[in-house]
């Protein structure tokens, strides 16, 4: 039996830092949603037991690293599973982008080993365990749009947004999560998402709410260090969309319009400036 598993990306609508913890993660408060832009996992089982990682990618990791491998080998780990699978990973979320794509990957591998291994885990049991391989994993495999607390393994479901379309642009760099929290300065913080006004907009479905409450605390560091992250948010601005953030610890910004015809021209603006430029539905609800 081989089994297919979509490993959607996810953007921040709203990212807040509470304060920063004694185990060095820092408390975080933030509204997540899934959007139509995945990898595509095929699990295949193998007789010898080994955990084999296959991809498209040169820069995604084929070895222990690969937070896919690491979702497998905890699971082996765990339930004593004597078998092995080959995770062939097609690569289509940008990576280091503040997208999840790691996540999301080890999220599905979970999800796909739950059946292919015939654990009879429940969602929640599959969080927990999705949170020993990274704080964004819980979400992946919930997916949807939810609340995230905690370290972010906290997930509290919430209704969808109405549609819209995304355009998302990636600069050409990576950002390493770590060392955006690392530079994190609370004091320099002035402006926090509005988080609970954002779950009404989002009970309300209202988008032009949703628009004016979102926020990410994390932009004061990225932004910094990177103008082009800050030229990139301009423009999306510039060609018509609605609500402009980035996205995670970033550099991946996106900007929100309910038209597809603004959402073609943003696309098409953008084109001018970034490479990598995508346009998707929203798939939250
Ligand atoms: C930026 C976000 O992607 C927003 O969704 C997440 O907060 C980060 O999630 P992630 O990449 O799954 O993060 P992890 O792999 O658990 O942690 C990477 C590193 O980020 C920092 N980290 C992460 C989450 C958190 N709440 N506080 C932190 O300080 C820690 O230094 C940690 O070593
Ligand atoms: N399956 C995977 N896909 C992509 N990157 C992976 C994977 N496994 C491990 N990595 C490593 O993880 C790092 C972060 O990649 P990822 O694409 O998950 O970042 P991200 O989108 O910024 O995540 P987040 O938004 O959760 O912080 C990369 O440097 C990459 O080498």
């Amino acid at each position: 039996m081989t089994i297919l598993m979509k490993a959607p990306a996810k953007i921040n609508l709203t990212l807040d830092v509470l304060y920063k913890r004694t185990d060095g993660y820092h408390e975080v408060e933030m509204v997540m949603t899934t959007i139509d832009l995945a990898d595509r996992l095929e699990l295949r089982p193998r007789d010898d037991g080994k955990i084999v990682i296959e991809t498209s990618a040169s820069y995604v990791p084929a070895d222990e690293h690969n937070l896919a491998y690491k979702a497998a080998k905890l699971i082996q780990e765990r339930f004593q599973v004597t078998r092995g699978v080959t995770i062939a990973i097609d690569k289509r979320i940008p990576v280091a982008a503040g997208l999840g794509g790691g996540s999301s990957d080890a999220a599905a591998t979970i999800k796909g080993l739950n059946q292919l291994w015939d654990l009879g885990l429940s969602t929640e049991e599959m969080a927990v365990l999705g949170a020993e391989v990274g704080s964004d994993v819980p979400f992946c495999i919930y997916g949807g749009t939810a609340l995230a607390k905690g370290r972010g393994e906290q997930i509290i479901p919430l209704p969808g947004p109405p549609p819209f379309w995304i355009v998302l642009a990636k600069p050409p760099i990576g950002v390493s999560t770590a060392h955006v929290y690392q530079h994190l300065d609370l004091g320099q913080v002035s402006e926090r998402p509005k988080t609970e006004q954002m779950i009404q907009a989002l009970k309300r479905r209202e988008f032009s709410l949703i628009v004016k409450s979102m926020g990410n605390v994390l932009e004061t560091v990225t932004l910094k260090s990177y103008p082009e992250v800050q030229h990139l948010k301009q423009k999306l601005a510039q060609f018509g969309a609605d609500g402009v953030l980035m996205s995670g610890s970033g550099p991946t910004v996106f900007g929100l319009t309910q038209k597809e015809s603004r959402a073609q021209r943003i696309y098409n603006g953008l084109k001018g400036f970034c490479q990598d430029v995508y346009m998707v539905r929203s798939a939250g609800t």
